[in-house]
């Protein structure tokens, strides 16, 4: 649970089986490796009803088994709650962050800062590619970016 005044993330994708719940898992890391993980409300979410009810994919699975990273999630959809309950709501790619939008329209008071969580890579790689159709290298890939974003997110929120 976390502390009162706490700050809160959402990470989201398409189908939140494969990129947000590898996210998730690495900033969970980060945040218990940083001693703030009570701190944080973490999080994450699809934009589609694809998997709902899933587990993360096992490519994703293998990848944080080979990196030590716990995860550990059932798919949901994004909720119109989500859009007022996070401060932020990092997604992966164009096509997440236009249907986020459009559902933060649907909302009375979205309060929710939506961002790309690839505008925090230091080596500035915007967009985090859907693996779905890819191979481990791919998942390899996800994870490499979710490091260098999630390690930049959080330095910028002490
Ligand atoms: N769509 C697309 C797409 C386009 C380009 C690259 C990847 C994908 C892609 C496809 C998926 N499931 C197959 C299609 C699902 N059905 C689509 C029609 C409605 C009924 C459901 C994914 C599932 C989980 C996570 C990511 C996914 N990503």
């Amino acid at each position: 649970m976390a502390a009162p005044g706490s700050k809160s993330v959402l990470f989201v994708c398409l189908g939140n089986i494969c990129r947000s719940p590898i996210a998730e898992a690495v900033f969970r890391k980060m945040a218990a490796d940083s001693g703030v993980v009570d701190q944080w409300r973490i999080d994450s979410a699809a934009t589609s009803t694809y998997e709902i009810g899933n587990p993360p994919d096992h490519r994703g699975q293998a990848c944080m088994k080979r990196h030590n990273v716990p995860m550990r999630h059932v798919a949901r959809q994004v909720t119109k709650d989500d859009f007022t309950s996070f401060s932020y709501i990092l997604c992966m790619d164009d096509s997440n962050l236009s249907d986020l939008n459009r559902k933060a329209k649907q909302v009375k008071n979205s309060t929710a800062k939506i961002e790309l969580l690839g505008s925090y890579d230091p080596e500035k790689e915007l967009i985090i590619k859907d693996p779905y159709y890819g191979g481990d290298e791919d998942f390899e890939k996800v994870y490499e970016q979710c490091l260098r974003c999630c390690k930049a997110f959080l330095e910028a929120n002490p």
